[in-house]
């Protein structure tokens, strides 16, 4: 056994913070967690005499706090280099102007494995545990993905992208045929799940249309058909702008939603990025197929024509976590993007139009806490994936990271006042910067550390 001690903020429920002082967490040598212990449980002192003979013992100091490693449910690994560029373009633009030339580089083997590394250790620094990734359509450099993931220790759902549509993908980059993207993915499926074993983290396939505009009708059904037989997670993007959104009604008659649970791509195990142009009905179908939402608040910023109104979906109770969508979102954070969220359901409730009358500028009941933004990042995302991990709680996995308000470069203070736990996590949510990561655990194992 391992023990962590120390005090930790998470929210089981979500929008509910749980604060535990001097917590006493023991993790198996799996990397999951046995117990958690509060000071004034039965076997809490002995439990800390144990803990206190390992000479692995983590314990926290002062202003030091716990909070679940987060989980990022939306990344275009490949577009790394691209964060921060022509972000002023159109989506569709963008995609064909910057984004599909850059993917087509990933051809380049060694290209690619420069990238990843170096995106993996900055997503582990900035806190993010499990990533769901979107490679490329290159099959070689998707299984390069997986494997640095693997080795770095971070968790993560990997996906080699399947865009076959000859009108509506570049000739220089796309599958070249429906038949032959399937048998890539089913070979993809293959070799994750080979190769899955030797991380204790977990390392898993992830079927991946682009999106329905980039595939066949062929490479969809094909693709449903492969997540049926392979019980394996899928993604893509629905309804994400007012482009993509009205493109899929005109080619098939049918909301994105619907055209996708068709073809048998929503399942338990769905993550569907972005989503800001989905109603009540699809809201429905997402309940009773178990799909899941990535919400990407700076990406949308940028692409959405729109805000996505989490609290009514939450409501509706619709299953949602977080995305940073590199690089449609240029940050690789998701703690820029719990301020994001916040901030755009703001905008949403009070509108942005100044000449309207007050009473039709926005949409009533739409603002979120910050807390349920930390919620949509840990608990949501673990929620979405269908795996244990978010919470600190019997069973979970150890995954987590370590947040210093004293750190020298950041030190974050209420000079005496604000000290009461949710205030202090708040002051964290909207202050810390990566200076303040001091350590970040992967299913029990350090994977990142500031001396
Ligand atoms: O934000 C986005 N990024 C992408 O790479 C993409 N592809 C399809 N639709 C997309 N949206």
């Amino acid at each position: 056994m391992k023990y962590f001690k120390g005090s930790i903020f998470h929210t089981p429920i979500h929008g509910e913070l749980i604060f535990i002082e001097e917590a006493l967490i023991e993790v198996d040598e799996k990397g999951n967690i046995q117990s958690v212990f509060q000071p004034d449980d039965q076997h809490y002192q002995e439990k800390l005499e144990i803990a206190k003979t390992d000479v692995d013992f983590v314990e926290l100091s002062k202003g030091q706090y716990f909070l679940p490693g987060f989980v990022d449910l939306h990344v275009h690994a490949p577009q790394w280099p691209q964060a921060g560029v022509a972000l002023d373009e159109p989506l569709n633009h963008w995609l064909d102007e910057c984004t599909f030339p850059l993917e087509a580089k990933y051809e380049d083997v060694d290209f690619a494995k420069r990238v990843y590394q170096d995106l993996v250790d900055h997503l582990l620094s900035r806190g993010t545990t499990t990533v769901l990734y979107f490679a490329t359509a290159h099959l070689e450099a998707s299984l390069a993905l997986a494997k640095i993931c693997g080795e770095t220790g971070q968790r993560a759902l990997v996906g080699k992208v399947v865009m076959d549509h000859p009108e509506m993908t570049p000739t220089y980059y796309r599958d070249q045929s429906a038949e032959r993207a399937l048998a890539d993915t089913e070979q993809f499926i293959h070799e994750v799940q080979q190769m899955a074993p030797a991380y204790q983290q977990g390392i898993y396939p992830v079927i991946t249309p682009r999106f329905v505009p980039s595939c066949t009708d062929e490479s969809l059904a094909g693709l449903g058909e492969l997540a049926r037989q392979y019980d394996v997670h899928v993604q893509s993007h629905c309804s994400e702008g007012q482009w993509a959104h009205d493109h899929v009604i005109e080619r098939f008659g049918k909301r994105d939603t619907e055209v996708l649970r068709e073809f048998g791509l929503l399942t338990e195990k769905s993550v569907m990025a972005h989503c800001n142009f989905i109603d009540e009905h699809d809201g429905d179908i997402f309940i009773e197929t178990g799909t899941a939402v990535a919400h990407c608040p700076i990406s949308n910023a940028y692409f959405a024509n729109g805000v996505l109104p989490v609290k009514h979906l939450k409501e509706q109770g619709v299953e949602m976590g977080l995305g940073t969508d590199i690089s449609g979102g240029f940050s690789p954070s998701l703690w820029d993007n719990i301020k994001q969220a916040v901030m755009s359901s703001r905008m949403l409730e009070d509108g942005v139009d100044v000449t309207l009358p007050p009473s039709v500028r926005g949409v009533e009941a739409s603002r979120i806490s910050v807390i349920e933004a930390f919620s949509l990042a840990t608990q949501g995302g673990g929620e979405a994936l269908s795996l244990p991990i978010g919470v600190f709680a019997p069973g979970y996995t150890f995954d987590a990271q370590v947040l210093d308000m004293t750190a020298q470069a950041n030190q974050i203070t209420g000079y005496g006042v604000f000290n009461q736990p949710e205030a202090q996590l708040q002051k964290l949510l909207y202050l810390a910067t990566p200076e303040n990561i001091k350590q970040v655990w992967v299913q029990g194992q350090l994977v990142h550390h500031k001396s």
